[in-house]
């Protein structure tokens, strides 16, 4: 198991966990619009980083949408392995190909 899927596992095993005690129950707790909320937050601040010239800092931001991004996907039922499907699917295909095929 990589450390994605065992974090998708350690945050499904939050869910009974009381939000005095979890960070993801707390935010669970709040619902979909604060992971939502925090979610953008996140993007917001990795786009900083990404300008900032500073690695650790762009990595630490890129860990926390990571990390956010899991615990949405969860809120909502759906699993890493979902996006791994669609990332699989879009295999091979160029961005450029792709957003064409939209026009036509
Ligand atoms: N990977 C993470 C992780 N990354 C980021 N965060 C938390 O995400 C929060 C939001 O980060 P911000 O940079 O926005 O900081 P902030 O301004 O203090 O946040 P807010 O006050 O706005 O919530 C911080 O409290 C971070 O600690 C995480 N919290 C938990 N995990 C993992 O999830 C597991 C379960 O955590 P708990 O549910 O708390 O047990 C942990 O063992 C970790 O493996």
């Amino acid at each position: 198991m990589d450390i994605l899927e065992h974090l998708e596992q350690v945050i499904a095993d939050r869910a009974g966990a009381s939000p005095d005690e979890s960070y993801v129950a707390r935010l669970n707790a709040k619902g979909l619009p604060v992971i939502a909320r925090k979610l953008g937050e996140e993007g917001v601040e990795a786009a900083v980083a990404l300008l900032s010239g500073d690695d650790e800092e762009l990595v630490g931001e890129a860990a926390d949408i990571i990390f956010h991004l899991l615990v949405a996907l969860k809120a909502r039922g759906l699993l890493l392995a979902d996006v791994k499907a669609e990332l699989a699917r879009r295999e091979g295909v160029s961005g450029l190909v792709e957003k064409a095929s939209r026009s036509e």
